[in-house]
Protein backbone atom coordinates (compact mmCIF):
# COMPACT_ATOMS: atom_id res chain seq x y z
CA UNK A 1 0.00 0.00 0.00
CA UNK A 2 2.30 2.56 0.89
CA UNK A 3 4.32 1.74 -2.56
CA UNK A 4 1.91 4.02 -4.00
CA UNK A 5 2.98 6.89 -2.51
CA UNK A 6 6.64 6.22 -2.48
CA UNK A 7 7.48 9.19 -5.10
CA UNK A 8 5.03 11.31 -4.48
CA UNK A 9 6.07 14.95 -4.59
CA UNK A 10 5.98 16.42 -1.10
CA UNK A 11 5.85 19.47 0.37
CA UNK A 12 6.19 20.25 4.32
CA UNK A 13 4.23 23.68 5.17
CA UNK A 14 6.07 24.52 8.31
CA UNK A 15 5.31 27.52 10.71
CA UNK A 16 3.80 28.70 14.39
CA UNK A 17 0.49 28.90 15.05
CA UNK A 18 -1.68 31.23 13.69
CA UNK A 19 1.62 32.55 10.99
CA UNK A 20 -0.99 31.24 8.01
CA UNK A 21 -0.03 28.06 6.63
CA UNK A 22 -3.88 26.96 6.10
CA UNK A 23 -4.48 30.08 4.15
CA UNK A 24 -1.85 29.61 1.80
CA UNK A 25 -2.27 25.55 1.88
CA UNK A 26 -5.58 26.66 0.54
CA UNK A 27 -4.25 29.12 -2.06
CA UNK A 28 -2.14 26.42 -3.21
CA UNK A 29 -4.65 23.81 -3.82
CA UNK A 30 -7.14 25.92 -5.93
CA UNK A 31 -3.94 26.84 -8.56
CA UNK A 32 -2.23 23.19 -7.90
CA UNK A 33 -4.53 20.69 -7.27
CA UNK A 34 -2.26 19.01 -4.35
CA UNK A 35 -3.94 17.51 -1.68
CA UNK A 36 -3.99 19.49 1.16
CA UNK A 37 -3.46 17.25 5.19
CA UNK A 38 -3.05 19.26 7.90
CA UNK A 39 -2.20 17.29 10.78
CA UNK A 40 -4.12 19.35 12.92
CA UNK A 41 -7.71 18.92 11.27
CA UNK A 42 -6.86 15.41 11.19
CA UNK A 43 -6.17 15.56 15.01
CA UNK A 44 -9.48 17.55 15.29
CA UNK A 45 -11.48 15.04 13.07
CA UNK A 46 -10.96 12.30 15.59
CA UNK A 47 -11.65 14.74 18.28
CA UNK A 48 -15.07 15.30 17.05
CA UNK A 49 -16.21 11.97 16.61
CA UNK A 50 -16.04 11.52 19.96
CA UNK A 51 -13.60 8.36 20.16
CA UNK A 52 -11.79 7.67 22.96
CA UNK A 53 -8.76 8.49 21.41
CA UNK A 54 -10.37 11.04 20.81
CA UNK A 55 -10.82 12.34 24.01
CA UNK A 56 -7.31 12.07 24.83
CA UNK A 57 -6.09 13.72 22.21
CA UNK A 58 -8.48 16.49 22.97
CA UNK A 59 -7.05 16.73 26.36
CA UNK A 60 -3.52 17.25 25.31
CA UNK A 61 -3.91 19.45 22.67
CA UNK A 62 -6.24 21.74 25.14
CA UNK A 63 -2.99 22.04 27.35
CA UNK A 64 -1.26 23.35 23.71
CA UNK A 65 1.37 20.01 24.07
CA UNK A 66 2.35 17.52 21.39
CA UNK A 67 0.12 14.45 20.87
CA UNK A 68 2.05 10.98 20.05
CA UNK A 69 4.36 11.50 17.52
CA UNK A 70 3.06 7.50 16.12
CA UNK A 71 -0.92 9.20 16.50
CA UNK A 72 -0.16 11.73 14.06
CA UNK A 73 2.11 9.59 11.62
CA UNK A 74 -0.51 7.04 11.39
CA UNK A 75 -3.32 9.27 10.51
CA UNK A 76 -1.27 11.21 8.06
CA UNK A 77 0.11 8.44 5.84
CA UNK A 78 -3.65 6.69 5.89
CA UNK A 79 -4.98 9.71 4.56
CA UNK A 80 -2.04 9.94 1.96
CA UNK A 81 -3.03 6.75 1.07
CA UNK A 82 -6.34 7.37 0.33
CA UNK A 83 -5.78 10.23 -2.06
CA UNK A 84 -2.70 7.90 -3.98
CA UNK A 85 -4.51 7.86 -7.09
CA UNK A 86 -5.75 11.28 -7.75
CA UNK A 87 -2.69 13.39 -6.02
CA UNK A 88 -0.73 15.91 -7.88
CA UNK A 89 1.40 16.22 -4.54
CA UNK A 90 0.84 16.69 -1.15
CA UNK A 91 0.91 19.84 1.31
CA UNK A 92 1.82 18.42 5.12
CA UNK A 93 0.45 21.41 6.63
CA UNK A 94 2.00 21.92 10.76
CA UNK A 95 3.95 18.99 10.50
CA UNK A 96 6.99 17.95 11.70
CA UNK A 97 6.25 19.47 14.88
CA UNK A 98 10.21 18.58 16.30
CA UNK A 99 13.20 16.71 14.16
CA UNK A 100 12.05 13.38 15.43
CA UNK A 101 8.57 13.51 13.82
CA UNK A 102 10.63 14.36 10.51
CA UNK A 103 12.91 11.70 10.85
CA UNK A 104 9.96 9.25 11.51
CA UNK A 105 7.90 10.54 8.44
CA UNK A 106 10.68 10.24 5.94
CA UNK A 107 11.55 6.72 7.37
CA UNK A 108 7.38 5.21 6.91
CA UNK A 109 6.63 7.79 3.96
CA UNK A 110 9.30 9.35 2.17
CA UNK A 111 11.59 12.79 2.01
CA UNK A 112 10.07 15.94 1.23
CA UNK A 113 10.74 18.30 -1.89
CA UNK A 114 10.53 21.40 -0.41
CA UNK A 115 9.85 22.86 2.79
CA UNK A 116 7.72 26.28 3.49
CA UNK A 117 8.87 28.09 6.18
CA UNK A 118 5.77 30.45 6.79
CA UNK A 119 7.50 33.35 9.17
CA UNK A 120 5.55 35.92 11.17
CA UNK A 121 6.45 37.56 14.14
CA UNK A 122 5.51 36.48 17.20
CA UNK A 123 3.28 39.43 18.29
CA UNK A 124 1.67 39.12 14.79
CA UNK A 125 0.82 35.04 15.31
CA UNK A 126 -0.58 36.11 18.83
CA UNK A 127 -2.92 38.85 17.18
CA UNK A 128 -3.94 36.65 14.93
CA UNK A 129 -5.00 33.93 16.81
CA UNK A 130 -6.98 35.61 19.46
CA UNK A 131 -9.22 37.42 16.28
CA UNK A 132 -9.59 34.05 15.27
CA UNK A 133 -10.43 32.39 18.94
CA UNK A 134 -13.58 34.41 18.46
CA UNK A 135 -15.22 32.49 15.74
CA UNK A 136 -13.06 29.34 15.42
CA UNK A 137 -14.84 27.48 17.81
CA UNK A 138 -11.11 26.03 18.68
CA UNK A 139 -10.21 24.98 22.11
CA UNK A 140 -6.47 25.90 22.26
CA UNK A 141 -7.37 29.55 20.44
CA UNK A 142 -7.30 31.31 24.12
CA UNK A 143 -4.32 33.55 25.43
CA UNK A 144 -2.96 31.22 27.64
CA UNK A 145 -2.86 27.87 25.17
CA UNK A 146 -1.71 29.88 22.56
CA UNK A 147 1.15 30.64 24.50
CA UNK A 148 2.29 27.70 25.38
CA UNK A 149 2.15 26.78 21.76
CA UNK A 150 4.34 29.40 20.70
CA UNK A 151 6.88 28.48 23.01
CA UNK A 152 6.68 24.97 22.30
CA UNK A 153 6.87 25.87 18.80
CA UNK A 154 10.56 28.23 19.37
CA UNK A 155 11.69 24.97 21.33
CA UNK A 156 10.58 22.08 19.42
CA UNK A 157 9.87 23.10 15.37
CA UNK A 158 12.48 25.37 14.87
CA UNK A 159 15.16 23.32 15.16
CA UNK A 160 13.39 21.16 12.25
CA UNK A 161 13.64 24.27 9.61
CA UNK A 162 17.49 24.24 10.55
CA UNK A 163 17.55 20.79 10.13
CA UNK A 164 15.96 20.95 6.38
CA UNK A 165 18.32 24.13 5.76
CA UNK A 166 21.16 21.93 5.29
CA UNK A 167 18.94 19.80 2.60
CA UNK A 168 18.78 23.15 1.17
CA UNK A 169 15.16 22.66 0.67
CA UNK A 170 13.74 25.59 2.76
CA UNK A 171 11.87 28.67 1.22
CA UNK A 172 11.65 31.51 4.10
CA UNK A 173 7.92 33.08 3.19
CA UNK A 174 7.32 36.32 5.14
CA UNK A 175 3.72 36.20 5.74
CA UNK A 176 3.63 39.99 7.58
CA UNK A 177 2.49 40.76 3.85
CA UNK A 178 -1.16 40.57 2.82
CA UNK A 179 -2.41 37.29 2.01
CA UNK A 180 -1.78 37.63 -2.23
CA UNK A 181 1.79 39.07 -1.50
CA UNK A 182 2.77 35.79 0.48
CA UNK A 183 1.00 33.53 -2.05
CA UNK A 184 2.56 35.44 -4.74
CA UNK A 185 6.18 33.89 -2.95
CA UNK A 186 5.12 30.77 -2.24
CA UNK A 187 3.93 30.53 -5.75
CA UNK A 188 7.40 30.78 -7.27
CA UNK A 189 8.73 27.95 -4.49
CA UNK A 190 6.02 25.71 -6.00
CA UNK A 191 6.66 26.43 -9.24
CA UNK A 192 10.47 25.70 -8.84
CA UNK A 193 9.63 22.08 -8.22
CA UNK A 194 8.40 21.21 -11.77
N1 LIG B 1 2.01 17.16 14.24
C1 LIG B 1 1.17 17.65 15.15
C2 LIG B 1 0.16 18.55 14.79
C3 LIG B 1 -0.69 19.03 15.79
N2 LIG B 1 -0.54 18.61 17.06
C4 LIG B 1 -1.44 19.09 18.14
C5 LIG B 1 -0.78 20.14 18.96
C6 LIG B 1 -1.34 21.43 18.41
O1 LIG B 1 -1.33 22.48 19.33
C7 LIG B 1 -2.73 21.03 17.99
C8 LIG B 1 -3.31 21.84 16.86
O2 LIG B 1 -2.50 21.72 15.70
P1 LIG B 1 -2.60 22.77 14.51
O3 LIG B 1 -1.54 22.45 13.52
O4 LIG B 1 -3.97 22.88 14.03
O5 LIG B 1 -2.28 24.06 15.36
P2 LIG B 1 -1.35 25.29 15.16
O6 LIG B 1 -1.70 26.16 16.27
O7 LIG B 1 0.07 25.00 15.02
O8 LIG B 1 -1.66 25.85 13.79
P3 LIG B 1 -3.03 26.34 13.27
O9 LIG B 1 -3.08 27.73 13.69
O10 LIG B 1 -2.95 26.04 11.84
O11 LIG B 1 -4.12 25.61 13.88
O12 LIG B 1 -2.60 19.64 17.60
C9 LIG B 1 0.45 17.72 17.38
O13 LIG B 1 0.59 17.37 18.53
N3 LIG B 1 1.29 17.25 16.43
N1 LIG C 1 -2.74 39.86 7.30
C1 LIG C 1 -2.65 38.56 7.09
N2 LIG C 1 -3.44 37.72 7.81
C2 LIG C 1 -3.33 36.39 7.59
C3 LIG C 1 -2.40 35.88 6.65
N3 LIG C 1 -2.50 34.53 6.64
C4 LIG C 1 -3.43 34.22 7.57
N4 LIG C 1 -3.95 35.32 8.14
C5 LIG C 1 -4.97 35.33 9.20
O1 LIG C 1 -4.37 34.69 10.34
C6 LIG C 1 -5.23 33.69 10.92
C7 LIG C 1 -4.52 32.36 11.04
O2 LIG C 1 -4.34 31.83 9.76
P1 LIG C 1 -4.29 30.26 9.49
O3 LIG C 1 -4.17 30.09 8.02
O4 LIG C 1 -5.39 29.58 10.21
O5 LIG C 1 -2.88 29.96 10.16
P2 LIG C 1 -2.19 28.61 10.62
O6 LIG C 1 -2.44 28.53 12.06
O7 LIG C 1 -0.74 28.80 10.34
O8 LIG C 1 -2.80 27.52 9.81
C8 LIG C 1 -6.45 33.60 10.02
O9 LIG C 1 -7.58 34.01 10.74
C9 LIG C 1 -6.14 34.46 8.80
O10 LIG C 1 -7.23 35.26 8.43
C10 LIG C 1 -1.59 36.80 5.90
O11 LIG C 1 -0.77 36.45 5.05
N5 LIG C 1 -1.75 38.13 6.15
MG1 LIG D 1 -3.95 25.70 10.44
Amino acid sequence: MADKIKNAKIVFVVGGPGSGKGTQCEKIVAKYGYTHLSSGDLLRAEVASGSDRGKTLQAIMQKGELVPLDTVLDMIKDAMIAKADVSKGYLIDGYPREVKQGEEFEKKIGAPALLLYIDAKGETMVKRLMKRGETSGRADDNEETIKKRLDLYYKATEPVIAFYEQRGIVRKINSELPVDEVFAIVEKAIDELK
